[in-house]
């Protein structure tokens, strides 16, 4: 066996062996897993949702739904400066596009809101007076100047920066006459060191100890706001989280999150942190990146149920190929068991695999709909109005997905398929005149030979051409660039064969004596 699979097998053995001793050894997640299930998606809004942020909400909503648990929307925005105004509007918009419709959240509502933190600022100010009281936490009234001047003394002793939990040791008289004097400070947690594991759903037994590494972390800064750590805590213990399903960047602050559940005195949820999507250096995809936002791929033409399916290959969590499932079949075949632990990076060519084996499901289930939406492509006034039929357009899209032509619809209004909707131009025709001066009566001639063909598909006109041209003392190549040029104005493009048997006989034939008509007239 590979010492990479022994590994993984190893990892999986140990998986399951810490489940069952769950609470032994390690700091406790006390939630029971078979319990009502409640996950929740909790994105900032300082940016659009993107790849890495939907895999995220995705695994979420497969793991809340295959459980028939409830899928929760929160908007985190307590970093107040970095809020863009319209991400949280377009965030539900994407959400809803890709078909992962939140059970509750801002515009869903649902019995545990306000689903925004920004509007449970008094939840969090009660909340940390019991961590005050209990001593759990404390106040913390070093200046910026002092933390600054103990973050490079740090940086010179070659050191990682950490706060010296200075005020942990404050006398609670200071205290108060700090707070009457109205000197701003911030609230602070105090850690306990964490050597024992905590069992993550994932990745297995995790150990960090933290307060051997950071110093008491801010729960509470100076304008009353709360820290990620302490409002993510606090919501998903109000909103009865059961299981936290989040990007791998958050493991090292688990620690700090169960250590806050232990100063509540609450019962932890489980967690889970799933692998990330990277870019082709290994960083992190992020918000401020432009063509990794949902709404790029929408744009470009891809089908939401091929976003999906392409954000499922990072990860894993499914034992068949995701290519072609949709969400209700994701749900059915989610298996957080399988999801992997190594973050990779995404392959668009996955993508468009995806979104061809979508097309070719909605041609069978969805036919009406698809070639609505190809007919959508074109303008109202667009010239090409009258060709576009129902039976047309089918048959189109048939032979574009069929021949593996396309990835997209939209694919199908590039210039190289221009020859499906516009007629080549006048001048584009007069150029040939110059070069085949006997080309009126080639094609006349062809027309004949089409009018007999009575099947019109590739297979059966191939030979009819081929004949066509050797009786015509052509050589077949020229015979064929010739007659593309006719039909399309194109240079390059599909067989000629191919060309006429997907634009159909009156198609064709119309082209061509179009064409005719161009040529004789001056
Ligand atoms: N590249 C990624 N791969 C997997 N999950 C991700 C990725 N980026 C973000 N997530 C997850 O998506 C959820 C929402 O993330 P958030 O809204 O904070 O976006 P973000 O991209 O992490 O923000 P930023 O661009 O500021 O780093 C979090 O659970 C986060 O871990």
């Amino acid at each position: 066996m590979a010492a990479s699979m022994r590994k993984i097998c190893f990892r999986r053995l140990l998986r399951r062996f810490s489940t069952k001793r769950k609470g032994v050894n390690c700091l406790s997640t006390s939630q029971d897993a078979s319990s009502n299930v409640r996950v929740r998606f909790a994105p900032s809004p300082t940016g659009y949702l993107h790849l890495g942020g939907l895999r995220t909400a995705l695994y979420n909503f497969l793991f809340a739904k295959s459980r028939e648990g409830t899928f929760v929307l929160r908007i985190e925005d307590t970093d107040q400066s970095r809020l863009i105004p319209d991400a949280l509007d377009k965030l539900e918009k994407m959400l809803e596009w890709s078909g992962l419709v939140p059970d509750e959240g801002p515009s869903h509502g649902g019995k545990y809101g306000p689903y925004i933190q920004s509007l449970r600022i008094d939840l969090y100010q009660e909340s940390i007076k019991q961590l005050l009281q209990n001593g759990t936490a404390y106040h913390c009234f070093c200046t910026p100047k002092r933390l600054d001047l103990l973050r490079r003394d740090s940086v010179r002793r070659g050191e990682t920066p950490r706060y010296d939990n200075r005020c942990r040791h404050l006398e609670p008289g200071v205290i108060k006459e700090k707070l009457d004097a109205k000197t701003p400070y911030v609230v602070r947690l105090k850690l306990e060191p964490t050597p024992d594991p905590w069992d993550d759903m994932i990745k297995g037994p995790i150990a960090h100890n933290v307060a051997e590494i950071e110093g008491d972390p801010v729960i509470l800064k100076s304008d009353g706001f709360p820290t990620y750590h302490f409002a993510n805590v606090v919501d998903d213990h109000y909103m009865g989280i059961s299981h936290v399903l989040r990007g791998d960047e958050w493991i090292h602050s688990t620690p700090k999150h169960l250590l806050l559940y232990k100063a509540f005195g609450w019962s932890a949820p489980r967690f889970a942190h799933l692998p990330l999507i990277v870019n082709q250096d290994g960083t992190k995809l992020s918000k401020r990146q432009g063509d990794i936002h949902i709404e790029h791929f929408r744009d470009q033409g891809y089908l939401p149920e091929a976003v999906v399916s392409y954000v499922t290959t990072i990860g894993g969590g499914f034992k068949c190929n995701t290519a072609s499932l949709t969400l209700d079949q994701l749900v059915q075949h989610f298996d957080i068991e399988r999801v992997k632990s190594y973050h990779s990076r995404l392959d668009p060519l996955f993508l468009e695999e995806a979104n061809r084996a979508h097309l070719m499901r909605l041609m069978k289930t969805r036919h009406a709909e698809l070639v609505a939406s190809l007919r959508s492509l074109f303008g109202s006034a667009d010239q090409q109005q009258e060709i576009l039929t129902d039976k047309y357009l089918s048959r189109v899209l048939h032979w574009s997905l069929t021949e593996d032509r396309i990835s997209k619809l939209t694919d199908l209004v590039q210039p190289k398929f221009a020859f499906l909707w516009e007629t080549p131009q006048r001048d584009q025709i007069q150029m040939l005149r110059s070069t085949h001066t006997s080309l009126t009566e080639l094609l006349t001639d062809c027309t004949k030979k089409l009018q007999n063909v009575g099947d019109f598909e590739k297979d059966g006109l191939a030979p009819v051409l081929r004949e066509h041209a050797k009786a015509s003392g052509l050589k077949t190549s020229v015979y064929m660039h010739l007659m593309r040029e006719v039909l399309s104005g194109l240079k390059e493009g599909p067989p000629v064969a191919e060309m006429m048997s997907v634009m159909g006989k009156d198609n064709t034939l119309r082209r061509i004596h179009h064409t005719i008509h161009l040529l004789q007239s001056r």
